[in-house]
């Protein structure tokens, strides 16, 4: 992997996603695709490893996709430099104890660009105090390091949090910075410098937008936060729980007054704006106050559901990202129907891999 990490082969790849890219739409007569690079080295936030024992020596490894054959990894050059770092730092102090590496099989890693990091380590054991004990023995340790880490124990039904099971992102995003709390184990962009690209390549497709902002798989409010200013009010749903919590941190910490983040699926809320069943979650907000002329949405690999689908095609404008093209396709065949994309976009997110990103504008047609 390292060898082939030269700019060459990224250019080379990156322009082979454009192309593709841009074949897949060319039936919905798009604008050119407006792309975003990611760097070459050192991107991706977080990283997961299985642990292999040999006597003494303990290794992160990975398995080759063809061979499976199993492949020691002692830099990981596609990760953040704090997670390259942290490898080492842990191996290094876990070595030689024994509640730590024992039965340990996996080690997950979250990294920040404001240099926080959550080591997860997961375990075909169960934890106790003893474990406990040398694992805060551990932060100690890599605090005195210089490392600002979370230390988080897993086993089966059971997981120990040592302080917090998050960490606070900071992002300059359009010349502002907007703090992101980040829960282990929650969805959060992988690539944190081509979602700041996102970001502002949002901000200016809405630059002259009016009235409200409806986002729907709002997560922890990334979109919300940074598109807050270009709009009256901001409504956003999001289905789970901690990315929800760390919304509404994001929103008051960030000092933000039109944000408002409900806990629901896309689904329930589809069926609440047609007036098809009353919720609970939304006593007390008046769904007629909001004026929402733009509509984005963020879903899964799956795309969105039929019913969420036709709902959103009511609106003037629509943003779509989407990291998965096939169901992006799928889906633009019906919004197509009524609107026309305006702009696209591929932002580099999954640099080496097959995988894109894409950012879709859409205008309601002109009868
Ligand atoms: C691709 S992520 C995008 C999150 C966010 N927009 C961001 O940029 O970080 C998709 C999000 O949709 C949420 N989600 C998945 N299924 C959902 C559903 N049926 N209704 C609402 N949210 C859902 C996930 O929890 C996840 O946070």
């Amino acid at each position: 992997m390292t060898n082939s990490l030269t700019d060459e082969n990224y250019q080379q790849q990156f322009q082979h996603k454009i192309k593709t890219l841009t074949k897949l739409m060319a039936e919905f007569n798009p604008p050119a695709v407006q792309a975003f690079t990611s760097p070459i080295k050192h991107y991706r936030m977080r990283a997961e490893f299985r642990i292999w024992h040999d006597g003494d020596h303990i290794c992160h490894i990975m398995f080759d996709q063809l061979t499976r054959r199993r492949i020691e990894v002692t830099q990981f050059p596609i990760a953040s430099q704090l997670i390259n770092q942290a490898m080492i730092a842990l191996l290094a102090a876990i070595k030689h104890n024994h509640p730590l590496r024992y039965k340990l099989f996996q080690v997950d890693y979250l990294s920040t660009l404001s240099q926080q990091l959550i080591i997860t380590l997961l375990y075909h054991k169960q934890l106790d105090e003893a474990w406990e004990l040398e694992a805060r023995n551990l932060k100690d340790q890599l605090t005195a390091q210089g490392f600002n880490v979370q230390i988080i124990g897993r086993a089966k039904k059971h997981q120990i949090n040592l302080d917090n099971d998050y960490i606070d992102e900071v992002l300059s995003v359009d010349g502002h910075n907007i703090i992101y709390r980040q829960v282990e184990n929650s969805f959060t962009q992988p690539n944190a410098r081509v979602n700041i690209q996102m970001l502002e390549w949002a901000i200016e497709a809405t630059k002259n937008a009016t009235g409200d902002l409806l986002e729907l798989y709002c997560g922890n409010g990334n979109f919300s936060l940074a598109l807050a200013k270009n709009f009256r009010q901001v409504l956003a749903t999001e289905i789970a729980k901690p990315s929800v919590s760390a919304a509404q941190y994001n929103i008051q910490v960030n000092d933000i007054d039109n944000v408002k983040i409900l806990r629901m699926s896309a689904e329930d809320f589809t069926e609440a704006l047609k007036g098809e069943r009353e919720f609970n979650r939304l006593k007390g907000i008046d769904l007629t106050s909001y004026e929402c002329n733009t509509v984005l949405v963020d879903p899964p690999r799956a795309g969105l559901d039929d019913k969420t689908l036709t709902m959103i095609q009511k609106y003037p404008t629509i943003i779509y990202i989407s990291c998965n093209p096939l169901t992006l396709k799928d889906n633009l065949a019906v919004l197509t129907e009524t609107h026309d994309i305006v702009k696209l976009a591929m932002f580099d997110q999954f640099p080496y891999t097959e995988h894109m990103e894409s950012g879709v504008v859409l205008a309601k047609k002109k009868n």
